[in-house]
């Protein structure tokens, strides 16, 4: 407490830091997020909660309007600066080392190794540079037609199986999460996967080994889509399996853990067998030297490293910011159908057909589907927290006129849910859906009056065609040098899948007659009662949806 009231900042005390192992198990339980949050009064179910990773987002900007845009909780394990102030977001995000990520905190991410996620210093810059590497235009154009592809084909199995009358009526929770695998696939490690499974691989060799078959190759447990899914869901117990338990206890001792181990293996196989192909598919010439995939960059760049961690964490953000926009958009009919005009906008003189879309002509061209993507992750941030952590020389903050020194090993935490329903930095709709905020056509959006402001660049706005928000106040993809390497990735797939979809159909609950008041308050209570479970924020409820098709 006395290190807190050095600051100068306001602050608060709280029995445990965010990261305490205890308090992180006990508020896995339900039962205790049930008392903390149907239990205690308002003011005190938003002090505990501004303190759970999973629940940050429920609290909004209600601890920020009480204690500023800076304050600092002391617990007796350290600090913990929260901030929600634009201008310091920025200071923090440009500074070269004296804000450096909290790595134990990273553990998991390095259970094939160190990568360009969990690394820090000289280590990171290498990642880094060869990643960076392998994330260009050729990947990207990669991204785009595998989406189309993928969501075709998915739009014709729902038709096989959903059709009611004139309408499909599904949950489409599962099948956009085995999209974004298969598009990771496709995109990250060049195998393309179809939608469906085909029947059983006829031999072992590597062009057929990555097939989606029904079941794997004799000496694996599982296909590659299989064990990817199996990582998304199990990723604590795997990280457990392989690298907690001593190496010399045999595995016979810990059954319960026999898939996990098999998982761990299978994956390290196939990534080894996808580095071999991506060696033998590098285009000797003609070809940028990129290579058309993630994998294929890496190897090109010849310093592989396996970013595994971030793909699951990537496939889980991407496939809940498209459902968080079909639920959007369901909510909100008018907005669905200036989107579907921008779309044929978008479409006019090019071709009708799915297949023939072309990424460089088509893509800058659809700005609603993207400017609906930006308003999403305002209102739903995938990752509602950054942390980052004060090294011996971190510099001073400029906040308020005056500097804030905050003590060495203090964590910060960007309070981005704050930050994104500020009314300072969105205007007095700060809380409404309205993706037209975005669209730099729309001269009275709150947004048009930066459009003097110099230097208001920030990850994933990089388009003259979208209004750019103060710097630091928008920070899904966080800011700065460690600003998320996947942003247009996931920006193309999410464009084209929305583009392939609501060309087709209009979306919304699939309910009985005479029930879509209930259908759009539970919607509604769906989306207000996310939480950020696996990684990244979600809807815990499934919202059944219909997809009629335009005439
Ligand atoms: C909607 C989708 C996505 C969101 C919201 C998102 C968000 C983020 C955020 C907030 C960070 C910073 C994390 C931190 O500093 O603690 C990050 C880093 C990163 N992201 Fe993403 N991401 C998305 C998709 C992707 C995709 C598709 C890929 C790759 C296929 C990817 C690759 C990375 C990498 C490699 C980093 C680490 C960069 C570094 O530390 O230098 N992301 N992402």
């Amino acid at each position: 407490m006395r290190r807190a009231t050095a600051t100068g900042l306001r602050w608060t005390v709280f029995p445990y830091a965010e990261l305490n192992t205890f308090w992180l198990t006990l508020c896995s339980f339900d039962s205790v997020l049930h008392i903390i949050n149907f239990w205690l009064p308002a003011w005190l179910t938003d002090v505990v909660n501004d303190n759970v990773m999973t629940h940050h987002f429920w609290v909004k900007d209600r601890r920020t309007r009480q204690l500023g845009k800076l304050y600092v909780v002391a617990t007796p394990d350290n600090l913990c600066c929260h901030v929600a102030d634009a201008a310091v977001i920025s200071q923090i995000c440009s500074s070269r080392s004296g804000f450096p990520k909290p790595l134990e905190v990273y553990g998991s991410m390095m259970l094939y190794g160190p990568n360009v996620v969990a690394t820090e210093g000289k280590e990171w810059t290498r990642h880094r540079r060869h990643t960076i590497a392998a994330f260009g235009e050729n990947t990207i154009a990669t991204v785009w037609q595998e989406t189309v592809r993928q969501t075709t084909q998915m739009l014709d199995h729902w038709c096989k199986k959903y059709t009611m009358g004139t309408t499909l009526q599904l949950s489409p929770k599962d099948d956009i999460l085995k999209l974004t695998l298969n598009v990771l696939c496709a995109a990250g490690f060049g195998v393309q996967l179809p939608f469906q499974a085909t029947s059983k691989a006829d031999d072992s060799s590597i062009s057929t080994m990555f097939r989606d078959t029904a079941h794997p190759l004799p000496g694996f447990q599982f296909t590659l889509r299989a064990v990817m899914e199996y990582m998304m869901g199990h990723w604590n117990s795997i990280f457990m399996a392989n690298t907690m338990l001593p190496t010399w206890m045999p595995r016979a001792l810990v059954p319960f853990f026999k898939d996990d181990f098999a998982a761990y293996d299978d994956l390290g196989k196939y990534m080894n067998a996808m580095i071999a192909q991506a060696n033998q598919d590098i285009p000797k010439e003609g070809l940028s030297a990129r290579g058309q995939n993630v994998l294929q960059g890496l190897v090109r760049a010849q310093n592989l490293v396996d970013d595994e961690d971030e793909s699951k964490k990537s496939s889980l953000t991407r496939g809940a910011t498209i459902r968080f926009a079909l639920v959007l958009l369901a909510l909100h009919q008018d907005i669905q159908e200036w989107m579907y005009e921008g779309i044929c906008n978008a479409m006019d003189g090019n071709p009708t057909s799915l297949n023939e879309w072309d990424y460089a002509t088509m893509y800058p061209q659809l700005v609603a589907p993207l400017c609906v993507m930006l308003e999403t992750m305002r209102m739903y941030p995938p990752a509602p927290v950054i942390l980052r952590t004060t090294a011996q020389d971190a510099e001073p903050l400029q906040h308020e006129g005056g500097a804030v020194m905050l003590p060495p090993g203090s964590h910060v935490c960007f309070n981005i849910t704050s930050l994104h329903y500020n009314t300072e930095y969105w205007g007095p709709d700060a809380s409404k859906f309205e993706p037209s905020r975005w669209d730099r056509r729309n001269r009275d959006s709150f947004l048009a009056q930066n459009e003097d402001r110099p230097g208001n660049v920030a990850a994933g706005l990089e388009y003259p065609t979208i209004h750019r928000p103060i710097r630091g106040s928008y920070i899904p993809f966080s800011d700065g040098l460690r600003a998320c390497l996947g942003k247009k990735f996931a920006q193309v797939e999410f464009v084209a899948f929305l583009a392939v979809i609501f060309s087709r159909y209009r979306v919304d609950f699939a309910c009985a007659p005479g029930q879509k008041k209930e259908a759009h308050e539970k919607a509604k209570k769906a989306l207000e009662e996310s939480i950020c479970a696996a990684l990244a924020l979600d809807m815990t409820v499934e919202i059944p949806l219909s997809f009629t098709p335009r005439t």
